[in-house]
């Protein structure tokens, strides 16, 4: 069952700045703490330049010889048909834009990775798509964002099921203080989809097992989720937002938390995830870019200055400023 993102008559909104205001009850949907809840907090990292190989000849653009190139190994192409289309969508922190105009398709079935410098955006334009920027004060969005042909902005949604449909998986793994069970359990029990426990232990059986879990804690459902490792925890916590139903899962640099070897295995997942969902990744990381994503939307200070395949963007990208983010010139 399918939650309708469509606002219910019979429940109190104020459309746009409903939110977790909403429903105070709901600290967490589709894999996301609601109320205000942004962590932007990230460990230093330091630029992953390991997927550049050194390239002889110059490139049609007149890039250097010594140009690098990166290897992408996703599938390239998309799956499916535009899920999210923005257009002309900006946002202001106040006085301070963030984003410029933004207008961009995110095809169904397709990882769409947003990458580009600290602070051009990536993030903000991410938390347009499931209308998180309301939770914080003092941002305004304007531009238009529809999701499978409708309006998100509109007083006509319910911001609290529409962020059910587009979970959100953020850097720093944050299950809930409860067991690993419950931790799944929880949205599909508030939601109602569910009408009898032996379903509900379907439910929690089939995302722990889509997340690629259920192996590793089938015997220790009911011990705590904290307990587990953080590329576990990550995985439960994309385990928690499929069980709602998504449709599209936004994820904010889901790995950089996570050592290399639980990195490959949340990437290997995403993979196998982008059968079923539209999935929109930010990563500072190009090599993850170009392993995970089929296409690539590159941003530099609120704008987006390029979008298309993965390959073409990392191979032949048509802008300069792409290529000289690509290849490391700045960033
Ligand atoms: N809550 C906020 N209040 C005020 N300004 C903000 C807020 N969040 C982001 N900004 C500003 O908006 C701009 C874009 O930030 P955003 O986090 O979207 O960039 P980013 O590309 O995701 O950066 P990073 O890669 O460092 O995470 C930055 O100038 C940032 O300082």
């Amino acid at each position: 069952m399918k939650l309708p993102f469509f606002h219910n008559p019979a429940k109190a909104s104020d459309g746009r700045e409903g939110g977790a205001s909403d429903n105070p009850g709901l600290p967490l949907m589709g894999g996301q703490i609601v109320p205000g809840v942004t962590d932007t907090t990230r460990p230093d990292e330091t630029r992953d330049e390991s997927f550049l190989t050194p390239e002889p000849e110059a490139d049609a653009r007149g890039a250097p010889a010594a140009q690098r190139v990166p290897a992408v190994t996703a599938a390239s192409g998309t799956a499916g048909p535009t899920k999210i289309m923005a257009r002309d969508v900006s946002v202001f922190y106040g006085e301070k834009q963030a984003l410029y105009d933004v207008s961009l398709d995110i095809p169904d079935k397709t990882v769409t990775a947003l990458i580009g410098p600290s602070g051009c955006g990536k993030s903000t334009f991410l938390r347009t798509m499931n209308r998180m920027n309301d939770t914080i004060q003092g941002c305004r969005v304007t531009g238009r964002i529809e999701m499978d042909g409708n309006d998100i902005n509109t007083k006509a949604i319910d911001p609290v099921l529409l962020r059910a449909q587009v979970g959100m998986v953020f850097q720093k793994p944050n299950p809930f203080p409860k067991t690993i069970y419950e931790n799944v359990a929880y949205g599909p029990k508030i939601h109602g989809l569910t009408t009898n426990k032996t379903e509900l232990d379907g439910v929690v059986e089939a995302s722990l097992k889509r997340a690629g879990l259920w192996e590793e804690v089938a015997d220790r459902l009911h011990s705590a989720g904290t307990g587990l490792s953080g590329g576990q925890q990550q995985r439960l916590v994309i385990a928690r937002a499929i069980a709602v139903n998504p449709e599209v899962i936004l994820m904010d640099e889901p790995c950089s938390a996570l050592d290399p070897i639980a990195t490959a295995k949340i990437e290997e997942l995403i993979d196998e995830l982008r059968e079923r969902y539209c999935i929109v990744i930010v990563t500072h990381s190009m090599a993850q870019a170009a392993r995970v994503s089929q296409r690539t939307a590159f941003f530099h200070m609120g704008r987006l200055v390029e979008t298309g395949n993965t390959e073409e963007i990392f191979t032949n990208p048509r802008e300069r400023r792409t290529l000289d983010y690509i290849t490391g010139r700045f960033g």
